[in-house]
């Protein structure tokens, strides 16, 4: 049994503190919203976010972050990624040497182009940085439904002693040291979502869905490749697994966004909406700069930011990607004779 402090009460915060209880592991939550600590300390359930799913009476929910993290075996990250470094930067003074994170969140930080465990490495630079990752939705991990996840350290010794800590009947968890392409590919599978939820609100049918999760992973894994993520991971779980659910799941927060915008709502509104972060607007503009910066070809991501940000339609959008210059399926495959 170990002490667990789970930073960040959202969906999947409130979520993997059930499991790890269950696991029969201490759990204490911090939230930065004394709001959210009095509702969820009154109600042990987080009616807005993840609406059934109840926290038993022994997890401590608390408002001070050094309750959260002193003393604690393991801290659980579950922020969403644009409070990731100040959180990070927050927590940084009460980290003791060698105290494992793992990051739960997905991004990547549109002013720097950092993944979120080198952001967390940089404001806590004496801390053990490892990822979770894989296609989970709160939703169905608060109802125990058979789910499998990947964590990423640098160590074989960290990576499998958390996975025995995440490890049960409903939730069996693999390891990789590939924390970048596990990163990578959490974070960009949120942008093609939008592009699904955008195909669907637009009323396009599953072949699309099928082109667009297929052209997506291979946009990811060609960009993942060449910043050294390895090939394995995005045919893996943390690829094209959570790519999967997040395009066809109706959970997800990215998937309905983007349905809504393909219903004709602006951005704002689908966010608002949505009402629970939608990382693949955050992450979108930063995984433009990535194919840029490393010279990938990535044309959903390229129209999902003239959506986002210059206001296309996403109709016209489809129309482009349609009509892009013919192209064979893969570069790397070639005909024995021309
Ligand atoms: N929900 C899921 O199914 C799921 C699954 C896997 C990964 N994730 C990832 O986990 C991360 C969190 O997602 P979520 O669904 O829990 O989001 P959410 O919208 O449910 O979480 C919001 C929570 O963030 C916290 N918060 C708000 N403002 C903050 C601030 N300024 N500083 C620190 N914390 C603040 C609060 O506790 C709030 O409840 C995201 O990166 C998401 O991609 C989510
Ligand atoms: O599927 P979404 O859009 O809700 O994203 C949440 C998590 O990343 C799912 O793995």
């Amino acid at each position: 049994m170990a002490n667990v402090g789970v930073l960040g009460a959202g969906s999947w915060g409130t979520a993997l503190s059930v499991l790890l209880h269950d696991n029969g592991h201490e759990v204490t939550i911090w939230s930065i919203d004394q709001k959210e600590v009095e509702m969820l300390n009154t109600k042990r359930e987080h009616e807005a976010k993840l609406p059934g799913v109840k926290l038993a009476k022994e997890v401590v929910i608390t408002n001070e972050l050094n309750h959260a993290i002193n003393g604690k075996d393991f801290l659980v990250l579950a922020v969403p990624s644009i409070f990731t470094r100040s959180t990070a930067r927050k927590m940084s003074p009460f980290v003791a040497e060698g105290q494992m994170i793992v990051d739960v969140a997905k991004g990547i930080e549109e002013a720097t182009l950092m993944t979120l465990s080198e952001q967390i490495h940089q404001e806590i630079p004496q801390a053990d940085v490892a990822v979770l990752s894989g296609p989970s939705h709160a939703e169905e991990v608060g109802r125990k439904l058979p789910t499998t996840c990947v964590i990423g350290a640098k160590t074989k010794k960290t990576a499998e002693y958390l996975q025995s800590m995440f490890n049960s009947r409903v939730f069996r968890v693999y390891t990789s040291p590939d924390i970048l392409g596990i990163e990578l590919g959490g974070a960009l599978k949120n942008v093609i979502a939008l592009a699904a939820g955008i195909a669907d609100g637009l009323g396009y049918g599953d072949n699309t869905k099928a082109a667009l999760i297929t052209r997506g992973i291979a946009e990811i894994a060609r960009l993942g490749m060449k910043m050294g993520g390895k090939l394995e991971t995005f045919t893996g779980l943390t690829g094209i697994g959570d790519l999967i659910v997040t395009c066809a799941s109706v959970h997800s927060r990215n998937r309905k966004a983007g349905y809504l915008m393909g219903q004709g709502k602006s951005m704002q509104e689908a966010m608002d909406e949505v009402n629970m972060v939608v990382e693949g607007v955050y992450s979108a503009k930063a995984a433009a700069s990535l194919a840029k910066k490393y010279d990938v070809p990535m044309p959903i991501v390229e129209e999902i930011n003239r959506i986002l940000f210059e206001g296309k339609d996403p109709k016209k959008a489809v129309d482009d990607l349609m009509l892009r210059e013919s192209k064979i399926e893969n570069s790397s495959l070639l005909w024995e004779k021309e």
